[in-house]
């Protein structure tokens, strides 16, 4: 069995604060058995498109990322997922990026490949398109401390079946989405889409978001959520701070593939 937490932190104006705070959480869920930690998207900044070059910072140079160094310092012994932040990559472009890392190492780095471009009209409008670049690359990382392979997503990511799909054939038996959904298509579709991909992919699946702050511009869905390979939820959170704990066994991923022989049966058409 893997202790897992995920954890919906609240989000405030000042980075350094959020860091403090999300280390802090990690080192109390960390004490409380987990071995697999999860983090939201943009855990350590407001997530608006205004501020997302001021926030930006550098993987390529050493000590050039507080963020980075945070969380790799906080993989001590664990596996972590370290949501999503800014990075400003080699060319001077934006990425939405998740790095992974377990025991102090770096396992892999994820930028978001599908941007979050809506218009729903009277509820929200958002282009990250408009400062940010597509990742090209799909990402799994094969986690020796967990003995199993991850894949990973940010958010917007989380639509797209196939991506999913990809992932599961590529060895994952957990996909991880650090996400913020939003009070729109959040109630209509969160769920709906953490039961879909772990069904579809008889796959843990979790959906990891920042919590509810009610002064931001956008408002975080919150309700982060784990579901089991046979689609059922596991545990959900409200929109408030906390961490969602379970118990993650990778047996069970084998037996529920044996059980329904998806793979087996697939046809491509
Ligand atoms: N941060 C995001 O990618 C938000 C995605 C979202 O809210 C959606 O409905 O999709």
């Amino acid at each position: 069995m893997i202790k897992t937490a995920l954890i919906q932190n609240n989000i405030t104006a000042s980075k350094a604060e959020n860091l403090s705070h999300v280390k802090d959480m990690i080192s109390d869920a960390v004490r409380q058995g987990a071995r697999f930690v999860v983090l939201p998207e943009c855990f350590q900044q407001e997530y608006a498109v205004k501020k997302f070059a001021d926030n930006a910072e550098e993987l390529s140079k050493p000590g050039m990322s507080p963020t980075f160094d945070m969380l790799q310092a906080s993989s001590k012994g664990i596996t972590l997922v370290g949501g999503s932040f800014i990075e400003r990559g080699p060319d001077s472009q934006l990425f939405n990026t998740s790095c992974t890392f377990e025991d102090g190492q770096l396992l892999g780095v994820h930028r978001k490949v599908h941007l979050f471009d809506v218009d729903i009209p009277g509820g929200i409008r958002f282009k990250e398109s408009s400062v940010l670049a597509p990742g090209k690359e799909a990402t799994v990382v094969n986690s020796e401390l967990l003995g199993m392979k991850i894949g990973v997503g940010v958010c917007f990511d989380v639509r797209f079946a196939n991506y999913a799909e990809h992932l599961r054939s590529s060895g994952a038996k957990a996909l991880v989405y650090p996400g913020a959904f939003n009070l729109t298509t959040g109630p209509a579709h969160w769920t709906l889409l953490a039961r879909a991909r772990a069904l579809d992919n008889q796959a843990y699946t979790m959906l990891c978001s920042p919590a509810r702050s009610p002064t931001a511009a956008y408002q975080a869905y919150g309700h982060t959520i784990a579901v089991d390979p046979y689609g059922v939820v596991i545990g959900e959170l409200d929109d408030k701070e906390g961490v969602l704990m379970f118990d993650m066994d990778p047996a069970y991923v084998d037996k529920v593939r044996a059980m329904i022989p998806l793979e087996e049966k697939r046809r491509v058409w």
